[in-house]
């Protein structure tokens, strides 16, 4: 196969670039794109407003990237104040990992992506993490990345992926609660779930950390693996 097309959820923000300020983007981090391009893949970026089903058509896989909250109405919970969703992406990426996971194409949620795939398995999350683990180290400060060790199932992808990893970077301030049809197969020392997974399908993996930061991106590697051998 030549180098298999990973397509890249984005988002619309206010850029600026030589004399132009506030111009209405569609963006997606560099860092998603070079590790997807260091693993042998080639990025596709996918405008928040332009998401159908149809588009997977020419995808061999599917890159959930990070970003605001969800709306919480998609799991059946009213918006803490605390909330910072930006529905204008949830609704396309809904249907685009719908349609995803209905031809089995390979996909990576990652942060927002991981909390997405929960919810399209019909899970919920966890709307303010302090509130939960009593400590703000997932998400230090705006801005600031936190790190802490992680461990992973045995005998799970996300293991096998990570092997020999035990810690990962943080920025979140939402953590999946329920994983609906989803397995958990990582956790932090704290038990806030970083890894989701489900068994059944041919590359579905969900990581609440950043891989695309580090230096070594495994789960990008790993979905861009799966998308040139067809799901292996
Ligand atoms: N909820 C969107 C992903 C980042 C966060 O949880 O803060």
């Amino acid at each position: 196969m030549s180098r298999p097309l990973i397509g890249i959820t984005a988002y619309v923000e206010p850029a600026g670039w030589a004399v132009w300020r506030d111009v209405p983007a569609t963006l997606v981090p560099q860092a998603y794109v070079r590790a997807v391009t260091a693993a042998g893949g080639r990025a596709v970026v996918l405008p928040p407003d332009d998401l159908d089903a149809d588009v997977l058509g020419v995808l061999d896989g599917l890159l959930l990237a990070g970003g605001a909250d969800l709306d919480p109405g998609r799991y059946g919970q009213p918006a803490d104040p605390r909330t910072e969703s930006r529905p204008d992406r949830d609704a396309g990426e809904l249907t685009l990992l719908t349609a995803a996971l209905a031809t089995d194409l390979p996909v990576l949620g990652v942060c927002r992506g991981m909390q997405l795939l929960a919810v399209a398995y019909g899970g919920t999350l966890h709307q303010h993490l302090p509130d939960v683990v009593g400590h703000d180290g997932h998400r230090p400060a705006p801005g600031v990345y936190g790190a802490h060790p992680v461990r992973f199932a045995a005998g799970s992808r996300a293991g096998a992926v990570m092997a020999g990893v035990d810690r990962v970077n943080s920025y979140h301030h939402q953590a999946v609660a329920d994983p609906g049809g989803l397995t958990v197969t990582g956790w932090a020392d704290d038990g806030v779930v970083e890894a989701v997974e489900d068994p059944a399908r041919r590359f579905v993996l969900g990581v609440q950390w950043h891989p695309e930061n580090d230096a070594d991106p495994r789960p990008v590697a790993a979905l861009v693996r799966a998308a040139a051998a067809g799901g292996a």
